[in-house]
């Protein structure tokens, strides 16, 4: 817990504070910001869990409501001193229109940024995403990167193309005068794949793997990298570089940052399987049973499913020819510029990350093993 040495005075609102993200920031800053005095966790969706957060030292107040609401958007801003906007609508199986995701991520962004201009709250975190960058449509390698790697940034899909816009509206707004006139410092933190306690998508391989008998099938070459980073310690960079947009606004402000740490470089699936072979399930080698083309056939039969019986029912299933390009386009990076600029370390070392990870798993109803 926070050391009590230090003057509570801060409010903070983290939005999307339930979310897999949210949740692990709204603890990291409890634990980790001994200047909190009230934190304020804005969602559309609020979690039961908050309710015994309440007993700390710190206010929690817990406000539902949605960003794309200016006027909801603006009460939960109002006297915060510090904005972490982590919500988002998180899409790439075509699960909500484009029209939606474009209000959430797009305007919801807009929303936030104005409540901070108009109410005087003067820094602004925003996640921005890995996908701001790549993988592009070209499917062109992005190889352990950094974020002056010169790489050509094309997006169609509606969920890159919504974080790729939110991200520029947000470094935009960096030095605009907010109410009292002082200036905005904002930034953005780009996570690639984040893994750890409460991911979904992970959860949704576990099961299947029980469902297929304790198997998964490989799709993609184990050649192929995939970025991935630790929740933990995505958390740990908001709370730090939130702390430091003050101090530090004329080196930080305006700035994006890729979320990195220790976590190897693998393909999807084998990053994967670090946490879900020590639970019991395999990945068996399927490159004779399953070859690309194949896949590729399959993830255009599910994209003309969905279409077909979108005035039915919502089918969304993992694979589509964007999952599928992502995951078999190797996006890793390679950076140290967190760590230059306010001092980032990640806080869980790749055994700490793995292990809780696979607690977490194990924890899971109906484990393998
Ligand atoms: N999960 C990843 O691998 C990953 C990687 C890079 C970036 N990100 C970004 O991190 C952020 C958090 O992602 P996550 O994985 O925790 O997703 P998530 O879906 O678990 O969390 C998003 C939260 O935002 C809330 N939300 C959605 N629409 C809202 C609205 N209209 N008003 C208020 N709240 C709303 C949801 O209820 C949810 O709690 C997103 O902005 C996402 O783009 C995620
Ligand atoms: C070919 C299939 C068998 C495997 C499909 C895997 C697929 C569902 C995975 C692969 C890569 C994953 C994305 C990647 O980790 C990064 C992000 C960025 C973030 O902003 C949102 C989540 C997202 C898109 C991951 C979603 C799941 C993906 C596509």
């Amino acid at each position: 817990m926070a050391e009590s040495t230090e003057v509570r005075k801060l409010v903070y609102l983290v939005t999307g504070g339930c979310g897999f993200l949210g949740e692990h920031v709204v603890r990291m800053l409890l634990q980790r910001e001994p200047r909190l005095s009230e934190l304020r966790v804005f969602d559309l969706h609020l979690g039961p869990w908050l309710e015994e957060l309440k007993t700390g030292p710190v206010q929690v107040t817990a406000i539902q409501g949605d960003v794309t609401e200016a006027h909801e958007v603006a009460a939960a801003v109002a006297g915060a001193h510090v904005v972490i906007h982590a919500a988002g609508l998180v899409d790439v199986f075509g699960r909500a229109s484009p029209k939606t995701i474009h209000e959430v991520n797009v305007q919801g962004t807009k929303n936030v940024i104005e409540a901070c201009v108009q109410t005087g709250t003067r820094f602004l975190v925003y996640t921005s995403s890995m996908e701001v960058v790549g993988p592009n449509i070209k499917g062109h390698p992005f190889y352990r990167g950094n974020e002056d790697t010169p790489y050509e940034a094309v997006h169609k899909h509606p969920y890159p193309c919504s974080k790729a816009q939110a991200e520029r509206l947000v470094l935009e707004a960096n030095g605009r005068e907010v109410r009292g006139g002082l200036p905005l410092v904002t930034c953005a933190l780009r996570p690639t794949g984040i893994y750890g306690e409460g991911h979904q998508i992970m959860r949704d391989f576990y099961h299947q793997g029980l469902r297929l008998g304790g198997r998964l099938f490989r799709a993609i070459p184990a050649s192929v990298e995939h970025g991935r980073v630790y929740v933990g310690n995505v958390a740990w960079m908001h709370v730090l570089v939130a702390r430091e947009l003050e101090r530090r606004a004329a080196l930080v402000g305006g700035q994006v940052y890729f979320c990195y740490d220790e976590s190897p470089y693998k393909s999807y699936e084998d990053f994967n399987m670090e946490f879900l072979g020590p639970c019991g399930l395999r990945l068996v080698e399927t490159r004779l049973l399953a070859p690309y083309w194949l896949l590729m056939l399959l993830a255009f039969l599910n994209a003309l499913l969905q279409w077909l019986l979108r005035p039915l029912l919502l089918y969304a299933p993992l694979l589509n020819p964007y999952t599928l390009a992502m995951a078999n386009t190797t996006f890793t990076v390679s950076t140290d510029k967190a760590q230059r600029h306010f001092g980032y370390e990640p806080l869980f070392s790749w055994e700490d990350s793995r292990t809780r990870t696979i607690r977490w798993v194990r924890a899971m109803e109906g484990s393998a093993q």
